[in-house]
């Protein structure tokens, strides 16, 4: 069994992959911030071979993960933000400090799309960008929606969007304060993710197809105008991609990929970004 585990600010997500068959066997996560304990949601390490990490915690959880890992398990590969990596070159000054479940997002994301918007919606939510040839332009960070909500201290952060919630709704005037509040983050999160996508591939000249992923990208789907496609495992997909162990993954294939969404052309892009600037 291969164990993928991307450790995020919030949740440290694991899943445990078939080296045969490559399919996903079992799935959890468990709090960052909490030490792995037993009878915890955490995987069974006696039956994993190798492990494959992306990490953007604190580096004493990464160390220690590592060494509990390296103790039980005969491969362990962690992740790594470097200057170029699968015909991607990395778009930031220093590529090291680009985190790097963004950089296994955008591999991933150029793997199956070429160029590519990676949204990932989790504590953070980013946005990157690699251009059809393989630049990353670099992106955009901004608070995730528990963040934003958190930021304001009026004792509405336990009650949380409802995933399935319809934007329509989201997008109307709140009339309690916990409504208020999550139809403004919600607002806040969808107009930004929509401007920063028409933005770009207006100055960019190319319409790109949009890939979602993290704990929020379901009810941001809902609130995105272009064409789109949640993929849950992106940051696996990189992992995958730069540590190949499976057949399927050696052949190029990537769990879970969704089908490419075709964008919409240039003309319809500029002619929404022009309207939402009342031009
Ligand atoms: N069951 C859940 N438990 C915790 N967070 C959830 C859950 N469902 C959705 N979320 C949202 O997902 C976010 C965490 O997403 P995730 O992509 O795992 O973040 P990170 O990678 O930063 O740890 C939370 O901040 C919250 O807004
Ligand atoms: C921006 C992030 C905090 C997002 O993390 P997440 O929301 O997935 O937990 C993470 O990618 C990170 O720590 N990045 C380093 C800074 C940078 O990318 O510029
Ligand atoms: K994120």
């Amino acid at each position: 069994m291969i164990l993928d585990l991307d450790i995020g600010n919030t949740l440290s997500k694991w899943r445990l992959k078939d080296g045969d068959s490559s399919e996903i066997r079992s799935r959890g996560a468990v709090w960052t911030r909490e030490e792995w304990r037993p009878g915890a949601d955490i995987p069974d390490l006696d039956v994993v071979e190798a492990v494959r990490i992306s990490s953007v915690a604190r580096r004493a959880v990464l160390e220690e993960t590592v060494a509990l890992l390296r103790r039980r398990v005969g491969t362990v590969h962690v992740a790594r933000s470097t200057p170029e990596a699968l015909g991607v070159a990395n778009g930031y000054e220093e590529p090291g400090k680009l985190g790097v479940d963004r950089w296994m997002g955008a591999l991933a994301g150029y793997q199956l799309a070429g160029g590519c918007c990676a949204v990932d919606c989790g504590s953070a939510i980013t946005v990157d960008f690699v251009l059809p040839g393989g630049r990353h332009l670099g992106g955009y960070i901004l608070p995730g929606l528990r963040l934003m909500k958190e930021s304001l201290k009026l004792g509405t952060r336990n009650v949380a969007i409802d995933p399935d919630s319809e934007a329509e709704e989201l997008l109307e005037p709140g009339r309690r304060t916990v409504e208020a509040v999550n139809h403004g983050i919600y607002m806040a999160a969808v107009s930004a993710v929509n401007r920063i996508y028409s933005e770009v591939c207006d100055q960019q000249d190319v319409a790109l197809p949009m890939l979602l992923t993290g704990g929020d990208a379901r009810v941001v789907s809902r609130g995105i105008q272009v064409p789109h496609a949640v993929w849950p495992d992106m940051v696996y997909g990189g992992l995958e991609a730069c540590f190949p162990l499976t057949a399927a993954e050696r052949a190029g294939r990537l769990s879970g990929a969704p089908q490419v969404p075709s964008p919409v052309a240039m003309e319809k892009i500029r002619a929404a970004l022009a309207f939402s600037m009342l031009l």
